[in-house]
Protein backbone atom coordinates (compact mmCIF):
# COMPACT_ATOMS: atom_id res chain seq x y z
CA UNK A 1 0.00 0.00 0.00
CA UNK A 2 1.60 3.42 -0.60
CA UNK A 3 0.98 6.39 2.03
CA UNK A 4 -1.14 8.03 -0.93
CA UNK A 5 -3.39 5.31 -0.94
CA UNK A 6 -3.49 5.14 2.63
CA UNK A 7 -4.19 8.64 3.52
CA UNK A 8 -6.83 9.18 0.75
CA UNK A 9 -8.90 6.37 2.57
CA UNK A 10 -8.37 7.78 5.69
CA UNK A 11 -10.28 10.55 4.71
CA UNK A 12 -12.88 9.08 2.17
CA UNK A 13 -13.74 6.27 4.38
CA UNK A 14 -16.13 5.76 7.27
CA UNK A 15 -14.28 2.43 7.54
CA UNK A 16 -11.40 1.91 9.90
CA UNK A 17 -8.44 1.99 7.10
CA UNK A 18 -6.09 -0.86 7.71
CA UNK A 19 -2.21 0.12 6.83
CA UNK A 20 -0.60 -2.60 5.21
CA UNK A 21 2.85 -2.59 4.63
CA UNK A 22 4.50 -0.68 1.71
CA UNK A 23 7.55 -1.47 -0.64
CA UNK A 24 8.26 1.85 -1.42
CA UNK A 25 9.95 2.63 2.02
CA UNK A 26 12.44 -0.54 2.52
CA UNK A 27 14.90 1.00 4.59
CA UNK A 28 12.40 2.69 6.90
CA UNK A 29 10.20 1.45 9.88
CA UNK A 30 6.89 2.75 9.33
CA UNK A 31 4.29 2.14 11.70
CA UNK A 32 0.60 3.19 12.02
CA UNK A 33 0.63 5.04 15.62
CA UNK A 34 -3.70 5.68 15.10
CA UNK A 35 -5.62 6.02 12.34
CA UNK A 36 -4.57 8.87 9.88
CA UNK A 37 -1.00 8.87 11.73
CA UNK A 38 1.90 7.80 10.82
CA UNK A 39 5.63 7.28 12.34
CA UNK A 40 8.74 7.26 9.55
CA UNK A 41 11.89 5.73 11.42
CA UNK A 42 14.86 5.63 9.16
CA UNK A 43 15.96 1.86 10.63
CA UNK A 44 19.86 3.42 10.38
CA UNK A 45 20.40 6.91 11.01
CA UNK A 46 24.03 8.83 10.37
CA UNK A 47 24.64 11.06 13.36
CA UNK A 48 21.63 12.42 15.20
CA UNK A 49 18.76 13.83 13.07
CA UNK A 50 16.50 16.15 14.44
CA UNK A 51 12.90 14.26 14.06
CA UNK A 52 9.87 16.50 12.38
CA UNK A 53 6.49 16.04 13.44
CA UNK A 54 3.90 17.51 10.19
CA UNK A 55 0.37 18.10 10.61
CA UNK A 56 -2.19 19.20 8.27
CA UNK A 57 -6.10 19.00 8.48
CA UNK A 58 -6.98 20.37 11.91
CA UNK A 59 -9.51 22.13 10.30
CA UNK A 60 -11.29 20.10 7.65
CA UNK A 61 -11.85 23.54 5.34
CA UNK A 62 -7.67 24.20 5.19
CA UNK A 63 -6.90 22.69 2.13
CA UNK A 64 -3.29 24.16 0.99
CA UNK A 65 -1.87 22.19 4.22
CA UNK A 66 -3.32 19.24 2.49
CA UNK A 67 -2.35 19.11 -1.07
CA UNK A 68 0.99 20.00 0.28
CA UNK A 69 0.63 17.08 2.76
CA UNK A 70 -0.23 15.08 -0.64
CA UNK A 71 2.85 16.32 -2.68
CA UNK A 72 5.33 14.98 0.36
CA UNK A 73 3.54 11.37 0.11
CA UNK A 74 3.97 11.36 -3.57
CA UNK A 75 7.62 12.27 -3.48
CA UNK A 76 7.67 9.55 -0.44
CA UNK A 77 6.09 6.66 -2.46
CA UNK A 78 7.65 7.63 -5.62
CA UNK A 79 11.26 7.42 -4.10
CA UNK A 80 12.05 10.73 -4.90
CA UNK A 81 12.54 11.61 -1.03
CA UNK A 82 14.33 10.10 1.25
CA UNK A 83 13.67 9.54 4.76
CA UNK A 84 16.48 10.45 6.88
CA UNK A 85 15.29 11.86 10.03
CA UNK A 86 12.02 10.54 12.13
CA UNK A 87 9.14 11.80 10.80
CA UNK A 88 5.62 12.10 12.59
CA UNK A 89 3.10 12.41 9.57
CA UNK A 90 -0.50 13.37 11.01
CA UNK A 91 -3.83 13.74 9.21
CA UNK A 92 -5.82 15.87 11.66
CA UNK A 93 -9.97 15.68 11.75
CA UNK A 94 -11.01 13.30 8.40
CA UNK A 95 -14.44 13.73 9.06
CA UNK A 96 -14.59 17.53 9.01
CA UNK A 97 -12.23 17.13 5.21
CA UNK A 98 -14.76 15.02 4.43
CA UNK A 99 -17.64 17.50 4.62
CA UNK A 100 -15.76 20.36 3.89
CA UNK A 101 -16.03 22.29 7.28
CA UNK A 102 -13.67 23.56 10.05
CA UNK A 103 -15.05 20.96 12.44
CA UNK A 104 -17.68 18.89 13.21
CA UNK A 105 -18.88 19.09 16.90
CA UNK A 106 -16.06 21.55 18.67
CA UNK A 107 -13.14 23.22 17.16
CA UNK A 108 -9.95 20.45 17.71
CA UNK A 109 -7.64 23.28 17.68
CA UNK A 110 -8.77 24.13 21.23
CA UNK A 111 -8.66 21.05 23.10
CA UNK A 112 -5.53 19.82 23.35
CA UNK A 113 -5.27 19.79 27.18
CA UNK A 114 -4.12 16.96 29.27
CA UNK A 115 -5.65 18.23 32.58
CA UNK A 116 -9.37 18.86 31.14
CA UNK A 117 -9.92 16.54 27.84
CA UNK A 118 -11.91 12.93 29.63
CA UNK A 119 -12.28 10.41 27.61
CA UNK A 120 -16.14 10.19 28.26
CA UNK A 121 -16.88 13.23 26.13
CA UNK A 122 -17.78 11.40 22.92
CA UNK A 123 -18.03 14.89 20.80
CA UNK A 124 -16.00 13.68 17.77
CA UNK A 125 -13.13 16.00 18.08
CA UNK A 126 -12.65 15.32 21.60
CA UNK A 127 -12.02 11.63 20.79
CA UNK A 128 -9.55 12.85 18.04
CA UNK A 129 -7.32 15.33 20.01
CA UNK A 130 -7.00 12.41 22.76
CA UNK A 131 -5.66 9.67 20.06
CA UNK A 132 -3.31 12.83 18.68
CA UNK A 133 -2.40 13.51 21.57
CA UNK A 134 -1.27 9.71 22.81
CA UNK A 135 0.29 9.57 19.00
CA UNK A 136 2.91 12.31 19.50
CA UNK A 137 3.45 10.80 23.32
CA UNK A 138 4.72 7.60 22.15
CA UNK A 139 7.01 9.71 19.43
CA UNK A 140 8.28 11.27 21.93
CA UNK A 141 9.10 8.65 24.33
CA UNK A 142 9.80 5.95 21.58
CA UNK A 143 11.54 7.76 18.87
CA UNK A 144 12.91 11.04 20.18
CA UNK A 145 15.90 10.43 22.23
CA UNK A 146 16.23 11.51 25.30
CA UNK A 147 17.08 15.10 25.69
CA UNK A 148 16.94 15.71 22.32
CA UNK A 149 12.69 17.18 22.63
CA UNK A 150 13.78 20.36 21.86
CA UNK A 151 15.37 19.81 18.57
CA UNK A 152 11.94 18.53 17.66
CA UNK A 153 9.71 20.55 15.42
CA UNK A 154 6.07 20.36 15.07
CA UNK A 155 4.58 22.34 12.07
CA UNK A 156 0.82 22.25 12.09
CA UNK A 157 -0.33 23.72 8.87
CA UNK A 158 -3.45 25.68 8.48
CA UNK A 159 -4.37 28.65 6.36
CA UNK A 160 -6.48 31.51 7.50
CA UNK A 161 -10.37 32.55 7.12
CA UNK A 162 -9.66 36.35 5.44
CA UNK A 163 -6.72 38.14 3.80
CA UNK A 164 -3.31 38.71 5.97
CA UNK A 165 -0.89 41.75 5.48
CA UNK A 166 1.57 38.83 5.47
CA UNK A 167 0.06 36.16 4.10
CA UNK A 168 2.14 32.87 5.37
CA UNK A 169 3.10 33.21 9.25
CA UNK A 170 4.11 31.48 12.35
CA UNK A 171 2.25 31.19 15.42
CA UNK A 172 4.61 30.76 18.44
CA UNK A 173 2.22 29.32 21.12
CA UNK A 174 3.39 30.68 24.90
CA UNK A 175 5.97 28.89 26.25
CA UNK A 176 9.14 30.47 29.54
CA UNK A 177 11.25 28.84 26.92
CA UNK A 178 12.49 31.30 23.70
CA UNK A 179 12.40 29.57 20.23
CA UNK A 180 16.05 29.26 19.24
CA UNK A 181 17.20 31.30 16.29
CA UNK A 182 17.98 28.42 13.58
CA UNK A 183 14.34 27.88 14.30
CA UNK A 184 12.94 31.11 13.34
CA UNK A 185 15.44 30.99 10.04
CA UNK A 186 14.09 27.64 9.01
CA UNK A 187 10.67 29.52 8.87
CA UNK A 188 11.97 32.36 7.31
CA UNK A 189 13.77 30.60 4.63
CA UNK A 190 10.06 29.00 3.62
CA UNK A 191 8.98 31.56 3.20
CA UNK A 192 6.71 32.71 6.29
CA UNK A 193 6.85 36.44 6.64
CA UNK A 194 5.69 37.19 10.26
CA UNK A 195 5.93 35.15 13.79
CA UNK A 196 3.47 36.22 15.93
CA UNK A 197 4.30 35.04 19.70
CA UNK A 198 1.26 34.35 22.02
CA UNK A 199 1.19 35.77 25.70
CA UNK A 200 -0.69 32.91 27.18
CA UNK A 201 -1.49 29.12 26.85
CA UNK A 202 -3.75 28.35 24.25
CA UNK A 203 -4.69 24.47 24.34
CA UNK A 204 -3.57 24.14 20.21
CA UNK A 205 -2.11 21.14 18.93
CA UNK A 206 1.41 22.76 18.45
CA UNK A 207 1.21 24.27 21.69
CA UNK A 208 0.55 20.84 23.10
CA UNK A 209 4.00 19.77 21.73
CA UNK A 210 5.97 22.68 23.38
CA UNK A 211 4.11 22.70 26.84
CA UNK A 212 4.59 19.06 27.41
CA UNK A 213 7.12 18.30 25.60
CA UNK A 214 9.46 21.10 25.42
CA UNK A 215 9.81 20.66 20.81
CA UNK A 216 9.32 23.18 19.33
CA UNK A 217 5.70 23.50 17.89
CA UNK A 218 4.37 26.09 15.71
CA UNK A 219 0.45 26.93 13.75
CA UNK A 220 1.73 27.62 10.53
CA UNK A 221 -0.95 30.28 8.38
CA UNK A 222 -0.08 29.19 4.89
CA UNK A 223 -2.72 31.88 2.98
CA UNK A 224 -6.17 31.76 2.80
CA UNK A 225 -8.75 29.03 3.08
CA UNK A 226 -10.05 27.47 -0.49
CA UNK A 227 -11.70 24.48 -1.51
CA UNK A 228 -9.75 21.94 -2.95
CA UNK A 229 -8.14 22.18 -6.75
CA UNK A 230 -8.13 26.06 -6.08
CA UNK A 231 -5.05 26.52 -4.36
CA UNK A 232 -1.69 28.55 -5.51
CA UNK A 233 1.23 26.19 -4.18
CA UNK A 234 3.73 28.27 -6.05
CA UNK A 235 4.20 30.62 -2.97
CA UNK A 236 4.31 27.76 -0.75
CA UNK A 237 7.28 25.56 -2.64
CA UNK A 238 10.06 27.03 -0.33
CA UNK A 239 7.87 25.76 2.51
CA UNK A 240 7.78 22.49 0.62
CA UNK A 241 11.25 22.63 0.79
CA UNK A 242 11.88 23.13 4.29
CA UNK A 243 9.63 19.67 5.12
CA UNK A 244 11.08 17.74 2.85
CA UNK A 245 14.15 18.85 3.83
CA UNK A 246 13.36 18.12 7.68
CA UNK A 247 12.00 14.86 6.64
CA UNK A 248 15.53 13.98 4.60
CA UNK A 249 17.36 15.08 7.79
CA UNK A 250 19.23 18.32 5.66
CA UNK A 251 17.91 21.19 6.59
CA UNK A 252 20.61 22.90 8.13
CA UNK A 253 22.24 23.39 4.70
CA UNK A 254 19.13 25.71 3.72
CA UNK A 255 20.46 28.75 3.09
CA UNK A 256 18.81 31.69 5.50
CA UNK A 257 18.76 35.22 4.64
CA UNK A 258 14.78 36.71 4.41
CA UNK A 259 13.52 38.55 7.33
CA UNK A 260 10.79 37.81 9.42
CA UNK A 261 8.70 40.26 10.94
CA UNK A 262 8.04 39.87 14.85
CA UNK A 263 4.80 40.40 16.89
CA UNK A 264 3.62 39.83 20.27
CA UNK A 265 0.00 38.91 21.02
CA UNK A 266 -0.68 41.88 23.98
CA UNK A 267 -4.47 40.78 24.43
CA UNK A 268 -7.21 38.19 23.97
CA UNK A 269 -11.22 39.60 22.97
CA UNK A 270 -13.36 36.14 23.88
CA UNK A 271 -16.95 36.35 22.75
CA UNK A 272 -19.16 36.32 26.03
CA UNK A 273 -22.58 36.47 24.89
CA UNK A 274 -25.23 35.82 21.77
CA UNK A 275 -25.12 39.70 21.20
CA UNK A 276 -21.14 39.74 20.33
CA UNK A 277 -20.39 41.53 17.13
CA UNK A 278 -16.87 42.83 15.73
CA UNK A 279 -16.97 46.96 14.76
CA UNK A 280 -15.31 46.72 11.74
CA UNK A 281 -15.38 44.74 8.67
CA UNK A 282 -15.51 41.43 8.56
CA UNK A 283 -13.14 41.13 5.55
CA UNK A 284 -10.23 43.13 6.73
CA UNK A 285 -7.29 41.58 6.92
CA UNK A 286 -4.70 40.17 9.64
CA UNK A 287 -2.59 42.59 10.87
CA UNK A 288 -4.72 45.45 10.03
CA UNK A 289 -3.64 48.48 12.68
CA UNK A 290 -6.04 50.32 14.16
CA UNK A 291 -5.51 53.75 15.89
CA UNK A 292 -5.91 54.57 19.96
CA UNK A 293 -9.81 55.15 20.03
CA UNK A 294 -10.93 52.78 17.52
CA UNK A 295 -13.99 50.44 18.81
CA UNK A 296 -12.76 47.01 18.01
CA UNK A 297 -15.84 44.95 19.38
CA UNK A 298 -19.05 45.09 21.32
CA UNK A 299 -20.34 42.05 23.69
CA UNK A 300 -23.63 41.88 24.97
CA UNK A 301 -23.69 44.13 28.54
CA UNK A 302 -20.05 44.18 28.74
CA UNK A 303 -20.01 47.23 26.29
CA UNK A 304 -17.12 48.08 23.64
CA UNK A 305 -13.65 47.01 23.47
CA UNK A 306 -12.12 50.47 22.22
CA UNK A 307 -8.27 50.43 21.97
CA UNK A 308 -5.84 52.40 24.80
CA UNK A 309 -3.04 54.30 24.54
CA UNK A 310 -1.00 52.43 21.27
CA UNK A 311 -2.26 51.06 18.10
CA UNK A 312 -2.91 47.42 17.94
CA UNK A 313 -2.53 45.16 15.31
CA UNK A 314 -5.40 42.77 14.96
CA UNK A 315 -5.30 38.73 14.15
CA UNK A 316 -7.78 36.00 13.44
CA UNK A 317 -10.98 37.63 14.01
CA UNK A 318 -14.12 35.76 13.91
CA UNK A 319 -17.41 36.92 15.25
CA UNK A 320 -18.87 33.87 14.57
CA UNK A 321 -16.98 31.89 17.43
CA UNK A 322 -18.36 29.53 19.68
CA UNK A 323 -19.59 31.32 22.99
CA UNK A 324 -16.20 31.63 25.19
CA UNK A 325 -14.03 31.26 22.55
CA UNK A 326 -11.27 33.68 21.31
CA UNK A 327 -13.16 35.81 18.74
CA UNK A 328 -9.54 37.71 18.14
CA UNK A 329 -6.44 38.29 19.17
CA UNK A 330 -4.34 42.04 19.39
CA UNK A 331 -0.45 42.66 18.77
CA UNK A 332 2.00 44.94 18.52
CA UNK A 333 5.11 44.22 16.64
CA UNK A 334 8.59 43.83 18.11
CA UNK A 335 11.15 45.90 17.40
CA UNK A 336 13.31 44.15 14.84
CA UNK A 337 12.37 42.23 11.86
CA UNK A 338 14.80 39.74 12.05
CA UNK A 339 14.74 36.17 13.20
CA UNK A 340 15.29 35.71 17.07
CA UNK A 341 16.19 39.46 17.61
CA UNK A 342 13.72 41.32 19.91
O1 LIG B 1 -8.31 32.64 10.24
C1 LIG B 1 -8.71 32.32 11.34
O2 LIG B 1 -9.46 33.06 12.00
C2 LIG B 1 -8.34 30.99 11.95
C3 LIG B 1 -7.21 30.26 11.29
C4 LIG B 1 -6.75 29.19 12.26
O3 LIG B 1 -7.29 28.12 12.26
N1 LIG B 1 -5.83 29.58 13.14
C5 LIG B 1 -5.44 28.76 14.24
C6 LIG B 1 -4.41 29.50 15.06
C7 LIG B 1 -3.99 28.68 16.23
C8 LIG B 1 -3.08 29.42 17.19
O4 LIG B 1 -3.51 30.42 17.75
O5 LIG B 1 -1.95 28.93 17.38
C9 LIG B 1 -6.67 28.48 15.10
O6 LIG B 1 -7.50 29.37 15.28
O7 LIG B 1 -6.77 27.37 15.61
ZN1 LIG C 1 -6.87 26.38 11.14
Amino acid sequence: MSLSDYFAEFIATNEMTVWSDCDALPEVSVVEYAPGVMALVPRAVEGSPEATIISAGIHGDETAPIELFGELLAALDAGQLRVGAPTLLIMGNRRAIAAGRRYIDTNLNRLFRRETLLQDDHRFECQRALELMHAVDRFMSDVVKNNDAGSVLHLDMHTAIRDSRYPRFAVEPFSETPTPDAIWQQLASAGLQAGLSQHQHSWTFSHYTRHYHGAQGFTLELGRVAPFGSNDLEPLAPMLDLLRARIAGTHDSIAHQRPLMRFVVTDEIMRKSDDFELCFADDIANFTEFPPGSCLARDGNDGEWIVREAPVHVVFPNANVERGARALLLARPLASEYPGTQ
